[in-house]
């Protein structure tokens, strides 16, 4: 008689307990190209989290008239921005992946994403999902906590994975706005400038938001007077766009030392004629000049790699707007892009999500 055949168990794939990250930045266009900015514009704008007015008005707006005006306008300014490696957004992306793979070693597999256009969510979560990994932490790129930037990742992801049969422990990270790592990266790229130069005033320019949506996530309906109400960061306000920027600022101002009445805290590229969290970067540059600012160091803390709003708008566009109103040195702090000081503050939100 032959010997039984002994089957051995199948092999367990490599993949098998890991941990995916996915890591997800806002998106940019696929080239500076018309159409590819309009393209980009469209899946942009037409989130509900964005652009939060029932659908038929959104389409509307985006298809009538953001899209067909704007596109022409942002792709000139895209061209500016481009680079021998294409978009900084997406370039920094895709460093940050390869070093936070790095750091963290064969028990993760790292994936970058974008919440619009390419690489997209979908492809990222495919991936985890052939790879059979159990354990999903998603990180959004955005420090302090939006429903149109944050908000939107967590509902993308949600969106993709109902359709599952086995839908893993995911864990989000939520904000990181005073993460002592995030706001050391951006202690030291302001150092390496106050080390260069004497500046006579700071500036923290974010990335605006209607009033409207803070008014929608005040949980108590009662606590955002965009005022004092942001004046420190608590149970009761911890997702308030405006007062987690206000935190990165005080956090900021802290580790450099920088003296009360030297530093502004402001709101840059609004969209639209409703209004936005106040002041106003642009308005508040001549106010600066006009008080006696000659020499200004511009962080721009709400973005994590040098994109439009930061390059563009607050180092060249601001710079030229500060020159017009009589100011004499400008300079703006870059972003944290693939700085190591990043990657571990990259690490240490994984490991504690
Ligand atoms: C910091 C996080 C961001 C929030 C919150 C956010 C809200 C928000 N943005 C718009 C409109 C536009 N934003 C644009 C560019 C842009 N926005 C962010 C981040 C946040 N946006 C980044 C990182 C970028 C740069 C992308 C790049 O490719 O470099 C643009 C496109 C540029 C342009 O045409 O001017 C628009 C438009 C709204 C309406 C909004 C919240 C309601
Ligand atoms: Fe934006
Ligand atoms: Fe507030």
């Amino acid at each position: 008689m032959e010997a039984p055949v002994l089957h051995p168990p199948a092999a367990k794939p490599k993949s098998i307990g890991k941990t995916g990250v996915l890591i997800v930045n806002l998106g940019t266009p696929d080239s500076p190209s018309v159409p590819d900015v309009r393209k980009y514009l469209r899946e942009f704008l037409m989130d509900g989290r964005v652009i939060d007015v029932p659908f038929v008005s959104r389409f509307l707006l985006v298809n009538g008239i953001i899209a067909p005006f704007r596109a022409p306008k942002s792709a000139k300014v895209y061209k500016q921005l481009w680079t021998e490696t294409g978009s900084p957004l997406k370039y920094y992306g895709e460093v940050v992946e390869r070093e936070l793979q790095r750091s963290l070693g064969d028990d993760y597999v790292v994936k970058l994403a974008m919440r619009y256009q390419s690489p997209s969510i979908q492809a990222g979560l495919d991936a985890f999902q052939r790879l059979g990994l159990t354990e999903l932490v998603v990180v959004p790129f955005f420090p302090q906590y939006a429903s149109a930037s944050t908000g939107s990742v967590y509902e993308k992801v949600m969106d993709i994975v109902k359709a599952w049969q086995v839908i893993p422990e995911i864990r989000f990270v939520n904000r990181f706005a005073d993460h002592p790592k995030f706001i050391e990266g951006f202690a030291q790229l302001g150092r390496k400038y106050m080390a260069q130069h004497d500046y006579d005033h700071f500036l923290f320019s974010y990335h605006g938001l209607p009033e409207s949506q803070i008014r929608k996530g005040d949980i108590t309906k009662s606590v955002c007077q965009f005022g004092e109400c942001c004046g420190s960061l608590h149970a009761l306000n911890q997702h308030c766009y405006r007062a987690q920027c206000f935190e990165t600022t005080r956090r900021l101002v802290r580790a450099l030392g920088i003296p009360e009445g030297k530093y502004t805290t402001s709101f840059q590229s609004r969209l639209g004629s409703d209004p936005w969290i106040k002041p106003y970067t642009d308005e508040v540059i001549p106010e600066l000049v006009a008080k006696g600012a000659k020499r200004v160091l511009a962080f721009s803390p709400a973005f994590v790699a040098d994109c439009l709003e930061t390059t563009i708008e607050v180092g060249e566009e601001y710079k030229e707007l500060f020159e017009k109103a009589g100011g004499q040195h400008w300079q703006l702090v870059e972003s944290l892009n693939d700085s190591p000081i990043w990657i571990e503050t990259l690490v240490d939100l994984v490991k504690t999500a």
